[in-house]
């Protein structure tokens, strides 16, 4: 029997699986962390041209924050994990404990749209979180198995990060930028309903997603800011004029594949990461006041979540996606985020139950059945 990544996958590794590859590497010679992005980049670049290999790791949320991107000395790359049977991956007792507590997270979002009258805010994205203590150790092969299994369309990521002894792990259904030579590729995703119940319930959650107008108000900020970030580095840009309906196995999203080709060559997919970070669909517009809006209404430090993670190699290709769908997790905890973008039109209930179907992606990919 063929063994997947996710089965040689050891605490301190980074795993990235794709529908099209999965990449596994570990035994870091060198960890870059740098606040400046701009820095970040060329120190990556020099360091790859030194020793060559790829760069792997994430950006935090806060772009002035410090980067965790590490050069790994093994690297094993192979097809896509093929799905396999998703388990339940976590120890049978847990104690669940949310953040802000539900009502909380409406008021803010209440409070968000009050923000939005005064016309210097146009959406904001805000989050949420869950903090589930466990009864046992997390055993994080068989969790990257069950999330790869359920997640064949999307990412299942996990990469260190700087406190000792916590991992993000992510079913991210997000591309930020794949860079293949002068051609790269952003898929943004905004806009968003629970999955149905059943395949009419399903049909017409879909339905009603296409037909928002306030989803779409909410894409198109994340599209025009994308849009605005790359031009300056580029030939050819090409952006579809309406987005189409993707889905991952919890939620249906709005999303626009924005295609296009580099003017300068020497432009790597961990510059565009920067150069489009944060975008709408993680904090807002502007992106001034809505990160803002973030420090004065969310209560807890996104730290990665809502960041990048991904690769980079010494030709400067590589691939990074929205760390979202994620959690941090230790070996007796994990901390799920979860947002929402709120737009005019935005209600509080409904911002409420999207985050709860977004937590599902993780819970169900653990096989830990909560109803939130
Ligand atoms: C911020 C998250 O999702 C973003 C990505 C897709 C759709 C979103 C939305 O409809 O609000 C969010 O912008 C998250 O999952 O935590």
């Amino acid at each position: 029997m063929d063994v997947e990544l996710t089965d040689q996958y050891r605490p301190g590794a980074f795993l990235f699986a794709t529908p099209e590859r999965a990449l596994l590497a570990d035994q870091p010679r060198h960890v870059l962390s740098e606040k400046d992005s701009d820095a970040l980049s060329v120190q990556v670049s020099d360091a790859l041209a030194e020793y060559g290999g790829i760069a792997v790791g994430a950006l935090p949320y806060d772009n002035t924050g410090e980067a965790h991107v590490l050069l790994p000395t093994s690297v094993t790359w192979s097809g896509p994990i093929r799905p396999g049977t998703h388990q339940a991956a976590l120890p049978p007792g847990h104690q669940v404990t949310p953040e802000p507590l539900p009502q909380e997270y409406e008021r803010q979002v209440a409070k968000a749209l009050t923000l939005l009258e005064t016309g210097e805010l146009g959406k904001v994205v805000l989050a949420r979180t869950l903090r589930i203590d466990l009864d046992g150790p997390v055993d994080m092969r068989r969790v990257l198995a069950s999330l790869a299994a359920m997640n064949t369309h999307g990412y299942t990521v996990a990469t260190p990060l700087p406190t000792p002894g916590v991992t993000l792990v992510s079913a991210s259904p997000e591309l930020l930028v794949r860079r293949t030579g002068t051609e790269f590729v952003s898929r943004p995703l905004a806009g968003s309903q629970p999955r149905g119940k059943d395949p009419v319930e399903d049909r017409a959650n879909a339905q009603r997603l296409l037909a928002s107008r306030k989803d779409h108000d909410e894409h198109r900020w994340v599209v025009e800011a994308e849009v605005e970030a790359l031009r300056p580095f580029c030939r050819r840009l090409d952006v579809p004029r309406t987005p189409s309906l993707l889905s991952t196995p919890s939620v249906w999203h709005l999303a626009t594949k924005i295609t296009g080709e580099l003017a300068d060559p020497a432009v790597t997919a961990l510059t565009l990461a920067a150069a489009l970070h944060p975008t709408p669909a993680v904090c807002g517009s502007p992106t001034s006041a809505a990160r803002g809006a973030i420090a004065q209404l969310e209560s807890f430090d996104r730290g990665f979540y809502t960041g990048a993670v991904g690769w980079v190699d010494a030709a400067g290709d590589g691939e990074w996606a929205v760390a979202i769908r994620s959690a941090d997790v230790t070996d007796r905890s994990l901390r799920l985020y979860a947002g929402a973008g709120i737009v005019d039109g935005s209600v509080p209930g409904l911002e409420l139950a999207e985050t709860s179907a977004k937590f599902q992606t993780l819970l169900r990919g653990m096989g830990l059945d909560l109803t939130l």
